[in-house]
């Protein structure tokens, strides 16, 4: 495939990045017969891969299946003893792949897509570096992830902290874990960390999953504390010490402190565009990028920006998503085929700004998309929230005994349609697609009425939501 083209360049597209966005972007664009190459100082697969979604929700899946055993008479007394964390972290070592790229690399083969193994930074339009050769391009997409943000705690960086790669690739079970952070990666792993023995305390300086509709934060921090799990909300850790033994301490504001023998860090995630070469074409590296529904980077007509490189949402499906737009809107561009860029167009991600499902896989589980009530306030909408309670639905309750949860639906007055909805309950990830595709569709509120949920299903809560809201005049 190396070679120069018939537009004089190395190849028509090179991708910095081989996470699953990254891999997505050349696979829809090769799709269309363009010749595509792919940069991974890493491994092939990414962050989602190896360090977070699959490793995370691989430590998370046994604990929550206890639990949901426990949760039922007849299945309770099956169960012998506590999780087996050997086995857990063993199942996990095996979704990461035991953190080797063999099986991506043959896909990248399979697909028609170059692989340069590699460091790649910008050097100027259509020109990537990696290592002492220019490669060179039509188009050039940035898919480089995001890295974690360390808050400026005296003495943080020097204890040495666990961030979320090392707690999702660990082989030891700490006595003890201290977490900084109370967003979806700190709830996740608090739970995984708590099933597989550890006794956990979650520090956050605000709520728990603060961008959420508040009672989910509230159902799941409840549930942490039965756990066993200390919870201390809206705290501010202002030192971090760790002794001659290993033990780490965080003190608080007030003086109170926690000790363990590790600690980890989940306070947030930052676009990762530092070291890009973004200087060498005219861009600023702390501004971040903005892009358009295409994915294409303001001010310029061949380098895009895809996934959690540009900020939109931290989310793997997302940036999928906008990789699927992104390929086909390249392929366009370089073979100047007609362009669908407007609003639900092929080559748009629309859904960005209006339907970005979210799943924190905590117990209960926490699923949502769209706009919370508050945020649809906040851009000026009237809207009209109902609520329900998830341990009132029939099919919730025969599917685990004393079944808690909620749910609520956000709904545009002006227009008819939901524009959020929010599920919290043991197993809700599911019911979560169902208002995706309400939202995207702009299903009419009155004509949900007529979408009838099986019995005796979790999802007679759409029938009791609507039931809240009224019944069409
Ligand atoms: C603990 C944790 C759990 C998560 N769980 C979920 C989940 O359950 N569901 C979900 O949807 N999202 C989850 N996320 C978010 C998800 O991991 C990210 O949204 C996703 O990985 C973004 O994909 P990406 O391809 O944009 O970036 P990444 O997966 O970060 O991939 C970027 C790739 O670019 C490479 N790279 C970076 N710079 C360069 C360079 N200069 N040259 C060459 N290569 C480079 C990196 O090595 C990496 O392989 C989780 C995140 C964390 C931290
Ligand atoms: N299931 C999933 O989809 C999943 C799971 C994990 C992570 N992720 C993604 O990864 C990204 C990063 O996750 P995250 O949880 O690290 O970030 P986050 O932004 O969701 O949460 C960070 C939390 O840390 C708290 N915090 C910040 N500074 C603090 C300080 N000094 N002291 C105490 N608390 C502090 C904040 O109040 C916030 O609640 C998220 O944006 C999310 O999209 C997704």
């Amino acid at each position: 495939m190396t070679g120069t083209g018939e537009h004089g360049t190395d190849y028509d597209l090179i991708v910095v990045g081989a996470g699953p966005v990254g891999e997505n972007v050349a696979d829809y664009a090769a799709r269309r017969g363009v010749r595509v190459a792919i940069v991974e100082s890493e491994l092939v697969g990414g962050e989602c891969s190896y360090w977070a979604c699959m490793p995370s929700k691989a430590l998370l899946r046994s604990g929550h299946a206890v639990r949901a055993a426990r949760r039922l008479a007849g299945a309770r007394e099956a169960l012998g003893g506590p999780v087996d964390a050997a086995a857990v972290l063993a199942r996990r070592s095996s979704f990461a792949s035991h953190w080797k790229d063999d099986g991506q690399v043959d896909w990248l083969a399979s697909a028609g897509i170059d692989l340069i193994r590699g460091r790649g930074r910008v050097s100027g339009p259509g020109k990537v570096r990696v290592g002492d050769r220019v490669h060179t391009a039509r188009a050039v997409a940035l898919a480089t992830g995001s890295v974690p943000v360390l808050p400026p705690i005296p003495g943080l960086a020097a204890a040495k902290p666990w961030g979320t790669r090392e707690a999702t690739s660990t082989d030891r079970v700490p006595p003890r874990l201290v977490i900084i952070g109370g967003g979806v990666a700190g709830t996740e792993l608090a739970f995984a960390f708590s099933s597989l023995g550890s006794r956990v305390t979650l520090l956050s300086n605000a709520g728990l999953l603060p961008r959420e509709e508040p009672f989910a934060g509230e159902h799941v921090a409840a549930s942490l504390a039965g756990e066993g799990v200390d919870v201390r909300l809206g705290v501010t850790p202002v030192r971090v010490d760790r002794d001659a033994d290993g033990i780490a301490s965080v003190v608080l504001d007030d003086g109170t402190a926690f000790a363990a023998e590790e600690l980890l860090v989940s306070t947030g995630r930052r676009p990762n565009t530092g070291d890009l070469g973004l200087e060498a074409v005219g861009l600023d590296p702390a501004a971040g990028v903005a892009v358009d529904d295409t994915m294409l980077v303001d001010g310029t007509d061949w380098l895009y920006a895809v996934g959690d490189v540009n900020g939109r949402a931290l989310l793997t499906h997302q940036g999928k998503y906008q990789a699927r737009a992104a390929g086909e809107a390249i392929a366009a561009r370089l073979r100047a085929t007609p362009l669908a860029d407007g609003p639900w167009g092929a080559h748009a991600a629309t859904a960005d700004h209006l339907a970005v499902p979210r799943v924190v896989f905590s117990d209960p589980e926490v699923a949502a998309v769209g706009l919370s009530e508050a945020d649809a306030r906040d851009r000026g909408l009237d809207v009209r929230a109902v609520e329900y309670d998830l341990g009132s639905v029939a099919g919730a309750v025969l599917h685990a005994d004393g079944y808690t949860g909620r749910a609520k639906i956000v709904v545009d007055e002006g227009r008819g349609v939901l524009v959020g909805a929010t599920f919290v309950g043991q197993d809700v990830a599911e019911l979560v697609h169902a208002a995706t595709v309400a939202i995207v569709g702009e299903v009419a509120v009155d004509r949900l009425w007529h979408a009838v949920p099986a019995y005796p299903t979790t999802s007679e809560v759409w029938l009791r939501l609507l039931e809240e809201y009224g019944r069409p005049a």
